[in-house]
């Protein structure tokens, strides 16, 4: 089955998203890609929606953030996009304050994300503005150095507002909190979409029929179980989880009953409800250095050892 590929645009407030996006979607269009967008705005109207191309599948989440209060609105619009057309390519401009990782968790929805291929987090960074961050909050001085240390490539942007020196700088400085992401200094977000289309050419061996997606900085990781499993079992290997561990979810059936279980993983602390729907037994993972090969390895003979 083909994958629809995810594109995440993240960065601050004015840093050059929307610049980026059309810029990408002209791209793919010449192309003959077929594409869609997702656009998110803390606002009530939109005034981002007129740079995206009239034939352009386009759905906008308004008054909220897709990483908080509206979550679950980006799951049903992500999920509709998918049964509704045919797409090669999906590109999410999320919110200035959106967390990462928070937009991650919203996209990987255990009920489509073996459709899905999360191609990379892009942040853009307006490079005057980084200069002068002190200025901002420190929950939002937090939310720039998560975006940045989240992301897979990184555009600092408007370089034409700064010298050569002070370009120089902000890059060191960028290196220093992300060493692996592709850097570029861009001026309106000008960079060769391949350059965006994260690690491409690494993908080998068996990585794809793991599922997971080796090369980005926040990996993703789906299992599905065929069997029913052990809950103490379950639980016992749940206490060993790595802190790099960001999040885990989806539905389980456990030997003891034939309810099927909600599951939510967050910051070490499971969360269990009862579901009505008889859903496959898929888990999605979220982590920083997530060895999938280990968990696959674990889950298998978690559910092996749970049927004897
Ligand atoms: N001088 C300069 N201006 C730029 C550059 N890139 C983008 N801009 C301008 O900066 C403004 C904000 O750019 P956008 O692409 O809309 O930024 P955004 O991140 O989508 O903004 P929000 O959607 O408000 O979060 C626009 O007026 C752009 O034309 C650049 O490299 N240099």
């Amino acid at each position: 089955m083909k994958k629809v590929e995810i594109y995440i645009l993240s960065g601050f407030l004015g840093s050059g998203k929307t610049t980026l996006l059309q810029r990408a979607l002209q791209e793919e269009q010449s192309k003959g890609r077929k594409v869609a967008v997702i656009m998110n705005e803390l606002g009530e109207t939109s005034i981002d929606s007129n740079a995206v191309p009239g034939e352009t599948p386009l759905k906008e989440l308004l008054n909220g953030c897709v990483c908080c209060t509206i979550q679950g609105q980006l799951e049903t619009q992500l999920h509709s996009m998918l049964q509704e057309y045919e797409l090669d390519a999906i590109y999410l401009e999320t919110t200035g304050v959106a967390h990462p990782v928070e937009v991650l968790d919203a996209c990987m929805s255990p009920l489509f994300a073996e459709q899905i291929t999360i191609k990379g987090i892009i942040t853009t960074i307006d490079a005057a503005r980084w200069r002068s961050r002190d200025s901002l909050s420190i929950q939002l001085q937090r939310l720039l150095h998560e975006q940045v240390h989240h992301a897979d490539t990184i555009l600092i942007n408007k370089v034409d507002q700064l010298s050569e020196a002070e370009q120089a700088a902000i890059l060191y400085e960028i290196q220093s909190i992300n060493a692996t992401a592709k850097t570029f200094l861009t001026q309106f977000s000008k960079v060769d979409l391949k350059f965006l289309q994260s690690g491409q050419n690494k993908r080998k061996g068996n990585h794809e029929q793991a599922h997971v997606h080796d090369y980005l900085h926040l990996k993703t990781y789906v299992h599905t179980f065929t069997s029913k499993i052990d809950v103490d079992q379950f639980e016992q290997w749940l206490r060993e989880m790595p802190d790099t561990i960001y999040r885990i979810k989806g539905y389980l059936r456990f030997t003891h009953s034939d309810e099927v279980y909600m599951f939510q993983y967050s910051y070490g602390m499971p969360i269990y409800m009862k579901e009505l729907m008889k859903l496959p037994s898929t888990l999605v993972f979220i982590g920083e250095n997530l060895d999938h090969q280990k968990l696959q390895q674990e889950l298998q003979q978690l559910e092996a050892s749970s049927t004897q």
